[in-house]
């Protein structure tokens, strides 16, 4: 039976039960969307920073990522399934109000070509002829949409906006009306929408994330991107810049129907500031208009319609019930990563607690997700953070983020001067000489030369010598290295790190094959990432684009995702 209305499936990918009243066919199948969609979204994320026109070091934003979805930790980020049963009684309505998404990305599919839509700019960056226009994004069989997602462009600084976006309803079935057809008259319009989200501790740092990326935009959008931009914009906590995105979006409908419920009055003025604060991430007060059809939506999922809704396998998302990204808070912390995180997130914190004496209160709620530093213990002080991963599977898995490949490599040492640039300037430079990692490996001596390990990827012609610089890693005893050593973890696939100290003349190749002794591991079924790009063995770590100390270098199979 269809009824009247929209019904959403909300899971989180990695989440070891997904919920009732789903079969395992229902089960892998979302499993495999949900995993497949997050790799496109990281890979387009990638290329997206890496494109000529941001040039941001895509490091500093895929590492505010959580890992990639593994299967029993589930994901801040989240797939929805949505179903928009035509509804004879609500065509003035529409199915889903304007709204910008919570997250970062989100990528939407649908076997329906007409439903969705956005809205042009009103102005300044991006607006031209039609300009506040809502247009259709055309989709169908083979075609994604990619939206922009208020979390990016908080930690973009506004260099990209928020994509505003609608859905008109379907057609009542028989009606021959627009987005009628032989395959969807009846049954409503489906779509898939996978939202990247950052992870729930990470800490968002527009100045940090966009610093060098303003120099290489356009003169329209620089200014665009200075009034407002990311030096107005104080680092946060995902959780409090989510509490910031409900604040400026009273009713949401991003996944859980959300309406707004009334403040205490302590809260109710700060909310209000940041409402005003944020003026330039608010497109119009479209949503403010939509409260009624937003309201209405909320009614319609009672929680009688949900249970009928389950029983049919489909989940009713409803008043914050939904496994959104701040819902997202309680899950388990992956432990290395989340020490790393930890160091910088409170180093953060004590930034906005400086310079914000006026925090809001919920700002700060956050911070009790987030365990203290002491905690920590040895861990490594790496002030930059990477998501490898992503760049790989960008160009498997997306033409777009192949088609990047060249700009990457071009921006590469730019990045890296930036980067040289900034270190020297002591504005991000890593925390020294630390107690090492407990579970740190002790690397000696020399080990075997190793193979080449992708086809593509990073790489120089081995300096002189080739592979043979035995003795360059060397026991990491306190005390004993100078300056050129730095600390470069490899992390597998299931989160487990091995830290090694190496010279910065050291060969990768030596590392990935000390990892690989250390673990047993067969050199030549894996890959090696480092900011998204694969790295054969032939390059010194000092070659590494913009290393420093405390970087990581993911380790993949070489299969991965194929
Ligand atoms: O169904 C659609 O086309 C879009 C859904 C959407 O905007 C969302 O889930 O956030
Ligand atoms: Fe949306």
């Amino acid at each position: 039976m269809i009824r009247p209305g929209k019904e959403l499936l909300a899971v989180r990918p990695g989440a070891p039960a997904w919920g009732s009243g789903r079969s395992r066919t229902q089960h892998a199948a979302l499993q495999k969307a949900s995993s497949r969609a997050d790799r496109l979204c990281r890979g387009l994320l990638c290329a997206l920073c890496r494109s000529p026109g941001l040039d941001v070091h895509s490091g500093r934003v895929l590492g505010l990522l959580d890992d990639a979805p593994l299967l029993g930790q589930a994901s801040a980020s989240l797939l929805r399934c949505a179903r928009y049963s035509p509804d004879p009684h609500a065509a003035q309505l529409l199915a889903f109000a304007p709204h910008h998404d919570r997250g970062v990305l989100t990528l939407v599919a649908s076997a329906q070509e007409q439903g969705l839509q956005v809205r042009l700019p009103q102005q300044g960056q991006g607006a031209g002829a039609g300009a506040g226009a809502w247009v259709d994004v055309p989709l169908g069989p083979g075609r994604v949409a990619v939206l922009c997602g208020y979390s990016l462009s908080y930690a973009l600084g506004g260099l990209l906006q928020p994509a505003l976006h609608r859905v008109r309803p379907v057609a009542v079935a028989g009606s021959g009306g627009a987005g009628a057809s032989a395959a969807t008259a009846g049954s409503g319009r489906v779509s898939l929408a996978y939202e990247l989200c950052f992870r729930p501790n990470a800490c968002v740092d527009p100045a940090a994330i966009t610093q060098g990326a303003a120099e290489q935009l356009p003169a329209a959008a620089a200014a665009a991107a200075g009034e407002g931009g990311a030096t107005s914009r104080p680092a946060l906590l995902t959780s409090a810049l989510m509490e910031r995105f409900e604040a400026t979006h009273p009713v949401s409908i991003n996944g859980s129907v959300r309406v707004k419920q009334a403040q205490p009055r302590a809260q109710q003025e700060p909310a209000a500031r940041r409402q005003r604060e944020e003026a330039d991430l608010v497109s119009d007060g479209e949503e403010g208009k939509q409260k009624p059809a937003a309201a209405v939506a909320a009614a319609g999922r009672s929680g009688a319609q949900a249970q009928r809704a389950a029983g049919q396998g489909w989940t009713a998302v409803a008043n914050g019930a939904a496994e959104g990204p701040q819902g997202a808070s309680q899950a388990p912390p992956s432990d290395a990563t989340e020490q790393q995180q930890q160091r910088r997130t409170s180093l953060r914190l004590q930034q906005q607690q400086n310079s914000r004496q006026n925090a809001p209160a919920p700002a700060l709620t956050g911070v009790g997700t987030v365990k203290p530093v002491g905690t920590s213990g040895g861990s490594n002080g790496k002030e930059r953070e990477q998501q490898a991963p992503a760049g790989a599977t960008a160009r498997h898995d997306a033409g777009a983020a192949a088609a990047n490949g060249g700009a990457a490599g071009v921006s590469a040492a730019a990045r890296r001067q930036r980067e040289e640039n900034r270190t020297a300037a002591g504005d991000e430079a890593p925390v020294a000489k630390r107690g090492r990692h407990d579970g740190g490996a002790v690397v000696e001596g020399e080990q075997a030369g190793s193979p080449a390990v992708a086809p593509t990827a990073l790489s120089q012609p081995a300096p002189a010598g080739g592979s043979g610089n035995g003795g360059q890693m060397e026991a990491a005893a306190e005390g004993q290295h100078g300056d050129d050593r730095i600390n470069i973890i490899i992390k597998g696939q299931g989160g487990s790190e091995v830290h090694f100290k190496v010279k910065r003349s050291t060969l990768v190749g030596k590392v990935f094959d000390a990892y690989c002794n250390k673990k047993g591991l067969d050199v030549t079924t894996l890959r090696f990432l480092y900011d998204g790009i694969c790295v054969l063995d032939n390059i010194t770590v000092a070659q590494l684009p913009g290393v420093q100390d405390g970087d990581v270098i993911y380790c993949w199979p070489a299969q991965v995702g194929n």
